[in-house]
């Protein structure tokens, strides 16, 4: 996942061709050249080769040579295939492949025979491993041409790549009307024109703020392009069309930018400018790779743009932050950013204007370039996490969530739980949806919503999971995690209390114990915590966040604890099991989902084993869904279809982050 920050400082004149901001680092560093020049000494640059199609020296094949791929003999094919294939795992389906370039010291560049036979040696791998090959630009180099070609594997009509990004940014900073340029392909007048298709509720209408956390589709085929394709009389968007259209679909997670919303956006982090700052700091303390995108530079005059450009580079390269930020200035740009952002230091930074459009072609070629950073393996045991649960009038109790792992298949028999009491039920997936569009099964990565039968939907809760019966699945009252405070205004002692996110678990904790006697802002400490309502499925090495008002900390569980004592900190006796469906109350459960991954908002939400998405739908068709929106019931739902109410869960892979002005860094 990752997150996109938007910034923007308005001026008086437009400023279409600014300057480089002194010390913004060009892309072209990046490109494989040998050395580093222009990064800091203390700056890490991506290893020579890193870049191209492998580490030099494999055995039989130097990945790294220019001639690789001109006639390679069988046994240095079968090497290539081998290295292509842990590239596509890697790159979970896709991957960069350059042709004519080599790190071995020599000239770059092919003359015309040797790149057409290179080209059909990567064709030939293509062919290996179920891949389409685009290509995606060709230049001349000392030594004749090299050309990047995009490595896609093959989805059939009822499949797609998957990559969720975290929308963040201060308020005004212009992210919905992103979104809405983005996903409705019409831009926007300066007036909060394109922004308007995303809004939910009739108060969001009236007031031009976003007050919940929304998810939005962008869908791109397998030459690129985008696909949505907006109704023309309500400018709805069908998210089933979408995703049979594409190759991949972009998931946005729309993280409302003001503070009074802040609970909402922490559901997935924190906030900023004070919001953008707060929710940078938490993606970056989440290990979610984050790209910036300022707003609004058709209104911006050069030296406040140049000015922004300088104090968010210097936020960027700060310790707290040590990423290398990279102003993406053109489509050669854009692949080299594309290609090493999964290093989570490169910080890539666009330009955009949603009323001119300048500059948006870049940035929608990154976002199809965009890799999830992640890789699943089929024949891990499934786990899936539940961000969010629905009542479906003639379906029954949907859930919808991130699968963390494993292959979930119709009619398999999953463990639902904890419950109250620790426990987990038997339950049978009946039907599966991704993205409103339903398939036969889903793999790790991807969102989707289940159909339950015989479950009350007031019985599950965020946070709750569907697991493979051989993980015998336990719950935890207590675990152990290595946390760092990011803030607190005077210092936590043992019996504090906050909410601890971590995945979509969203819950109060109390500190036990900690390896100090108390801790202030920036501390590190060993804590002992112990949630006060129910246990939960929990891993080691889990990301989390531990967050009350303005204190926040984040931290990597370490440790699960047996407990002895069983009953909620409360002490009333826990309701017991989960039970059958009828009667069920329309309920939804509230509260934001924090973040895991890709996401924290941004970043908070994420980490990268789990975030929880909530942005699948449930398997309903279009205004059917019981809970709506409580204020402005004729509040439609982003593309015009009914809002299924708040809470769409909210997390990610990539973060998008939204630029803010001087004022904001
Ligand atoms: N001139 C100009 N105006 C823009 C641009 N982007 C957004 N705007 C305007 O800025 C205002 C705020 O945009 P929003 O998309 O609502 O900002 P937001 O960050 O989503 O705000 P919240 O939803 O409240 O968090 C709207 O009036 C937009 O029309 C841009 O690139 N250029």
């Amino acid at each position: 996942m990752a997150s996109m920050t938007a910034i923007h400082e308005p001026g008086l004149s437009p400023a279409s061709k600014m300057p480089l901001a002194d010390d913004l680092v060009p892309a072209s560093i990046f490109a494989p050249e040998r050395g580093c020049g222009g990064i800091d000494a203390d700056d890490e640059c991506p290893e020579d080769g890193e870049l191209f199609n492998g580490e030099p020296g494999d055995r039989g094949v130097d990945f790294t040579s220019k001639l690789a791929l001109i006639s390679p003999n069988g046994e240095q094919y079968d090497l290539l295939l081998r290295q292509l294939r842990d590239r596509m795992e890697e790159g979970c389906g896709e991957t960069i492949y350059v042709v004519g370039m080599g790190s071995d010291g020599g000239d770059w560049g092919l003359n015309a025979e040797d790149m057409a036979a290179a080209v059909a040696t990567v064709r030939s791998l293509c062919e290996q491993v179920d891949g389409d090959l685009i290509s995606l630009r060709e230049r001349t180099e000392t030594a004749g041409k090299v050309r990047d070609f995009l490595i896609r594997r093959r989805v059939g009509e009822l499949d797609f790549l998957e990559v969720r990004v975290a929308v963040v940014g201060n308020v005004d900073a212009g992210k919905s009307t992103l979104l809405g340029v983005l996903t409705h392909g019409e831009l926007d007048n300066g007036r909060g024109f394109a922004r308007q298709k995303l809004f939910r509720h009739k108060h969001e209408m009236e007031s031009g703020r976003t007050s919940s956390v929304g998810n939005d589709i962008l869908g791109f085929d397998q030459e690129g392009q985008v696909v949505n394709k907006p109704d023309s009389h309500g400018g709805s968007l069908d998210w089933t069309k979408i995703c049979e259209k594409s190759s991949k679909v972009i998931t946005f997670i729309d993280l409302a930018g003001h503070e009074k919303y802040l609970k909402t956006t922490v559901g997935s982090n924190a906030g900023i400018v004070g919001m953008t700052k707060e929710h940078l700091g938490l993606a970056l303390a989440l290990n979610v790779p984050v790209f910036v995108v300022v707003t609004k530079i058709d209104m911006c005059p050069a030296n406040i743009l140049q000015e922004t450009l300088k104090l968010l580079q210097r936020l960027l390269k700060s310790p707290g932050c040590r990423k290398i930020p990279v102003l993406v200035q053109n489509k050669d740009d854009v692949i080299v950013t594309a290609s090493n952002f999964s290093s989570e230091r490169m910080c890539p930074i666009f330009q955009i204007s949603n009323v001119s459009g300048e500059n948006m072609e870049l940035l929608k070629t990154f976002l199809n370039l965009l890799s999830s950073r992640t890789t699943y393996r089929d024949d891990q045991p499934a786990e899936f996490q539940i961000d969010d649960t629905y009542s479906v009038p003639g379906v029954g109790t949907v859930v919808s969530g991130t699968t963390l792992r494993g292959l979930i298949r119709l009619n398999d028999t999953m463990l639902l739980g904890p419950d109250p009491l620790g426990s987990f039920l038997s339950i049978a997936v009946k039907s599966i949806h991704r993205k409103r569009m339903p398939v036969k099964e889903v793999r790790g990565g991807q969102t989707a919503s289940f159909s339950l039968k015989k479950i009350k939907r007031s019985s599950i809760r965020k946070g709750m999971v569907m697991v493979c019966p051989r993980l015998n699945p336990q719950a935890s009252w207590e675990f152990e995690a290595e946390i760092l405070v990011l803030h607190h205004p005077t210092t936590i002692s043992p019996r504090y209390q906050a909410m601890v996110h971590c995945g979509s678990i969203r819950q109060t904790a109390t500190i036990l114990t900690m390896n100090r006697e108390c801790l202030r802002t920036g501390d590190k400490a060993s804590v002992h915590f112990r949630f006060i309502k129910t246990p939960e499925y929990l891993h080691c090495d889990q990301r989390l966040v531990f967050r009350e008002g303005r204190t926040k900390a984040v931290g990597t569980i370490t440790k699960l604890l047996q407990s002895t004592n069983n009953l909620p900190s409360n002490s009333k006796p826990p309701q017991i099991k989960m039970q059958s469906t009828k009667k069920a109350p329309p309920r939804r459960e509230d509260g934001p989902t924090i973040a895991n991954e890709e996401a924290v908002s941004l970043t908070a939400t994420q980490n990268s084993a789990q975030q929880g998405e909530g942005d699948e739908d449930p398997q309903v068709k279009e205004g059917s869904k019981e809970t709506k929106p409580k204020s402005g019931g004729g509040g439609r739902r982003r593309g015009g279809q009914k809002q299924r109410g708040k809470g769409q869960n909210s997390t990610t892979n990539a973060s998008t982050v939204a630029p803010s002005g001087p004022g904001a860094c």
